[in-house]
């Protein structure tokens, strides 16, 4: 039932977000957090395991078509849909108000436009993921589901009746009529919550999102995208915490019908680190604070027991586990739930903190005597494990190997170390680290670089390639006009690119071990899209290099695949043309507006 990944619109408080498709089906919906149960999940699944569609009622009783045109209102979160049908024309407006001190809302007004124009709303609620069936009943005109520690409420001024399972309203609208509905959810054992305001929350969910956006310094040629992607990072963050998701979904699959699906429900210090950072490059400083503090909390006691990922609150415990009820999206099975990669070592994700870290110091963001603290303590820790085996950025799930990015990102975290204690703020063994980064930068250099083909490769002694290496000029361990950045961009040029353009990770198909056996670095079947942040990431390089204008085609290309409302998923599926993978996703929005800043500043748009 549900559509095309890119057939879904963002709409969220802050705290969660659901998916609404073209034909006007919530589809997707999680309550109250991001991380908790879904009440729609339908997405995942089948009409059976929950969804909540408005729209015009079928002559023949069927779905709605697709809304013609879609879009969000100026730079806010508030989508609106409008069809045109053989009666009339009509819009629905949907948002989630951010939450002050009400209950988690979804508004949906339902507006005439021209003519008369038969609605239906069809709700069916399933909580856990589609797995129970709740109880539905009716307080005065308010209906209630209630199942376990959840219900959810239904106000409106429409009649709503009960069939099948699903409450329904019929209704016709004309020229100016606006008809609300709100879902509401509160504990089921605390009272009903207030009634909701639809109007006045409609006014308060506007001005937030256009006061949000006036703060954004950024005025370039790619404003538009670069302010979707900004909304999109927000509505990512969970306010209460600052602790951002990496997705607001789960097992969106990496191939349509295959078993690469994650949860991505929760906050990845990788993931919140890169987004820091381009919300510090576009003035929002307020965002960089609070996710400092949960960086801080999160990681509060020893180094040795550091995670590369927390709940959004800073929760460590997010076992995997599968969802056998539901089926999957296009059949892509497991679903999952929790991330086993929570338990993974990943090197690099010491470098991609103390990267964010040191660009709060030097955008001013004010001094933290903890956050200091924390990044020597994080050295402390490099020093004794970086030369170990990890899962790396990619979090593979085969053997450990040495990842040439992650030596590169511990580099990374030594050298701006250093300079902050060269910069005279905090005290430290400075010979000893100053040592420490040659040292490693040595070790990549002879370990993982292969002179024959004169490129850095996946880990040290292998001739597999991996994307991420076009991040060492961008890191500064080389300078982009070295000979061997060169040739490591032009081998993943060659190697690792789809026939239409995009960059893969690496290559998914089985090399050869030393053994002779074949092996998969990332230990699972089956192949996936390409990866757009590395397809991001190739057009910087070329920017760096001076290929500006190819940079720029490369990115303008990245733009068209952005959806009608300018959202991305984690992976482009060449073969079939279309987004996969979860969605949308902040690891793509963020090197989106990374380049955009790029190739701003070198002035290479427009030519
Ligand atoms: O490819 C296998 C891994 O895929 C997921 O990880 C990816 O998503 C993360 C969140 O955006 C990102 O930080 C990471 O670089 C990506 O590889 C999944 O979360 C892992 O469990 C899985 O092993």
């Amino acid at each position: 039932m549900a559509g095309r990944i890119e057939d879904y619109a963002l709409i969220g408080d802050m705290q969660t977000a659901a998916l609404i498709g073209r034909d006007g089906s919530a589809d997707w919906l999680c309550l109250p957090r991001f991380d908790s149960h879904a009440v729609f999940a339908g997405l995942l699944g089948t009409e059976e395991h929950g969804f909540w569609r408005v729209g015009p009622a079928h002559p023949a009783g069927g779905d709605p078509p697709p809304a013609d045109r879609r879009r969000y209102r100026g730079d806010s979160l508030v989508l609106e849909s409008e069809w045109d049908t053989p009666r009339g024309t009509v819009r629905i407006i949907d948002f989630m108000p951010p939450r002050e001190n009400h209950a988690p809302q979804l508004v949906r007004i339902v507006e005439g436009v021209s003519g008369r124009v038969r609605m239906r709303s069809a709700l069916r609620m399933r909580f856990s993921y589609g797995w129970v069936v709740p109880w539905v009943h009716k307080e005065g005109r308010r209906t209630v589901a209630v199942a376990g520690p959840d219900s959810v409420w239904l106000d409106t001024e429409a009649d709503t009746y009960g069939k099948d399972l699903t409450t329904y309203s019929d209704f016709t609208v004309g020229p100016g009529d606006r008809v609300a509905f709100t879902i509401s959810w509160e504990a089921s054992h605390r009272p009903a919550p207030e009634l909701p305001e639809p109007e006045e929350a409609l006014r308060t969910t506007e001005d937030f999102w256009r006061e949000w956006v006036e703060t954004c310094t950024y005025h370039g040629p790619y404003r538009e995208a670069v302010v979707r992607s900004l909304i999109t990072l927000k509505a990512l963050t969970y306010a209460p915490t600052g602790g951002i998701v990496a997705a607001p979904t789960t097992s969106l699959p990496e191939e349509i019908g295959g078993v690469r699906n994650w949860d991505y429900r929760f906050t990845w210090l990788r993931d919140a680190a890169i987004t820091l950072s381009s919300l510090l490059r576009t003035g929002y400083r307020e965002e960089a604070r609070a996710w400092r503090e949960w960086l801080l909390r999160a990681v509060a006691g020893d180094p040795e027991n550091l995670q590369i990922m927390y709940g959004i609150a800073g929760e460590r415990e997010l076992s995997e586990a599968e969802l056998s009820w539901l089926p999957g999206y296009e059949g892509s099975k497991p679903v999952r739930v929790g991330n086993g990669a929570a338990g993974q070592l990943q090197l690099d994700v010491y470098g991609e903190m103390v990267e964010a870290l040191h660009l709060g110091h030097m955008t001013g963001l004010a001094r933290n005597d903890y956050a200091q603290l924390l990044q020597l303590k994080l050295i402390g820790y490099l020093e004794d494990h970086w030369e170990e085996k990890d899962e790396g950025i990619w979090e593979v799930r085969g053997p450990r190997r040495h990842f040439v990015h992650s030596k590169v990102m511990a580099w990374v975290a030594v050298d701006r170390t250093v300079k902050l204690i060269e910069s005279g703020d905090v005290d430290g063994p400075l010979e000893r680290w100053r040592n420490l980064r040659d040292e490693i930068h040595r070790q990549v250099c002879e370990k993982g670089y292969d002179k024959e083909r004169n490129t850095f490769t996946q880990s040290y002694g292998s001739k597999e390639l991996d994307a991420s290496l076009l991040l060492i000029p961008q890191m500064g361990f080389l300078p982009p006009d070295d000979k061997r950045v060169i040739g490591t961009i032009e081998a993943i040029q060659r190697e690792l690119t789809t026939e239409d353009g995009f960059v893969l990770r690496y290559p998914t198909s089985s090399e050869a071990g030393a053994d002779g056996t074949a092996e998969n670095v990332d230990g699972l079947a089956g192949e996936e899209g390409a990866f757009l942040a590395c397809s991001f990431w190739l057009a910087d390089d070329l920017a760096m290099i001076g290929r500006v204008d190819e940079a720029r085609k490369l990115f303008e290309k990245l733009l068209a695949l952005r959806n009608d409302v300018g959202l991305l998923a984690e992976e482009w599926d060449s073969a079939r043309q279309r987004q996969v993978g979860n969605f949308p996703q902040a690891f793509s929005h963020v090197p989106l507006i990374d380049t955009a800043l790029r190739l701003t500043a070198s002035g290479a748009y427009g030519v």
